[in-house]
């Protein structure tokens, strides 16, 4: 389970109670309950995808590796179809400004002949979350630059018509899990609308109660995750 920080990661940890072990990673500290592990594996694509694969590598090599890569915490919602406080299940973790500025719009960078920006999670798990939750399922972007005026909302939504939020690690955690062969999902709470910057506007507290709310119905379904389920 990847959040971009520590307070993500222990809204979500309340789902999965019991005893906590720390185990330290090179560029994170790993907290393990019996069901999961959860990692903040820091803010942004980069630091993100640093964070995971370190702790992708780290259970390869104890003979144990992970079944499921969750990217999980809070997100920009597109209104008015993601509200603030609303849930979202990514259908779709796209990389939405990895690519070239043209004269003519931009390029992702699959254009240039190079890599991805688009992770599916397996549609059975997404169904059985949303199912489980109410959640949402749509495009969640992945930014480094947390969009701040109407017309790039506008510019985001014109180029990804099915996108429902933006967040700034999911790509990365995605990056990571599909160099492992690793399934991924990433689930968002809604804090504050995409569009104009206005610090009062936004309801963390209300997204990380949603996390938690979330999670409390997600959990039997991450915990249920088989093989089984990943074919279908
Ligand atoms: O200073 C600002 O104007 C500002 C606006 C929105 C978010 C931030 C952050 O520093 C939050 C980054 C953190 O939270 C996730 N997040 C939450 N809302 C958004 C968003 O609208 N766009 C992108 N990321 C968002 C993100 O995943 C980071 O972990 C600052």
């Amino acid at each position: 389970m990847a959040t971009a920080v520590p307070a993500e990661r222990d809204v979500v940890a309340r789902a999965f109670p019991g005893p906590v072990t720390e185990v330290p990673l090179p560029a994170a500290v790993l907290h393990r309950t019996g069901a999961v592990d959860l990692l903040a594996v820091g803010v942004g694509p980069a630091l993100a995808a640093a964070s995971t694969a370190s702790a992708l590598t780290a259970a390869a090599l104890a003979g144990a590796p992970y079944d499921l890569v969750v990217s999980a915490g809070i997100a920009g919602g597109f209104a008015p179809d993601a509200p603030l406080g609303a849930l979202v299940v990514a259908d779709d973790i796209v990389a939405a400004d990895l690519g070239a500025e043209t004269p003519d719009g931009f390029l992702p960078v699959t254009d240039l002949g190079f890599g991805t920006v688009s992770h599916r999670p397996p549609a059975s798990l997404v169904r059985e979350l949303a199912a489980a939750s109410g959640a949402l399922t749509g495009t969640v972007l992945t930014v480094s630059t947390v969009t701040g005026s109407a017309r790039r909302a506008a510019e985001l939504r014109a180029l990804h018509p099915s996108a429902l939020a933006e967040a700034m690690e999911g790509f990365g955690v995605a990056e990571a899990a599909a160099a492992h062969g690793t399934p991924v999902v990433e689930i968002r709470a809604v804090s504050n609308p995409v569009g104009p910057r206005d610090r009062a506007a936004w309801r963390i507290g209300d997204a990380l109660a949603a996390l938690t709310e979330g999670f409390g119905k997600f959990a039997h379904v991450l915990e249920s995750w088989t093989q089984h389920d990943r074919t279908h």
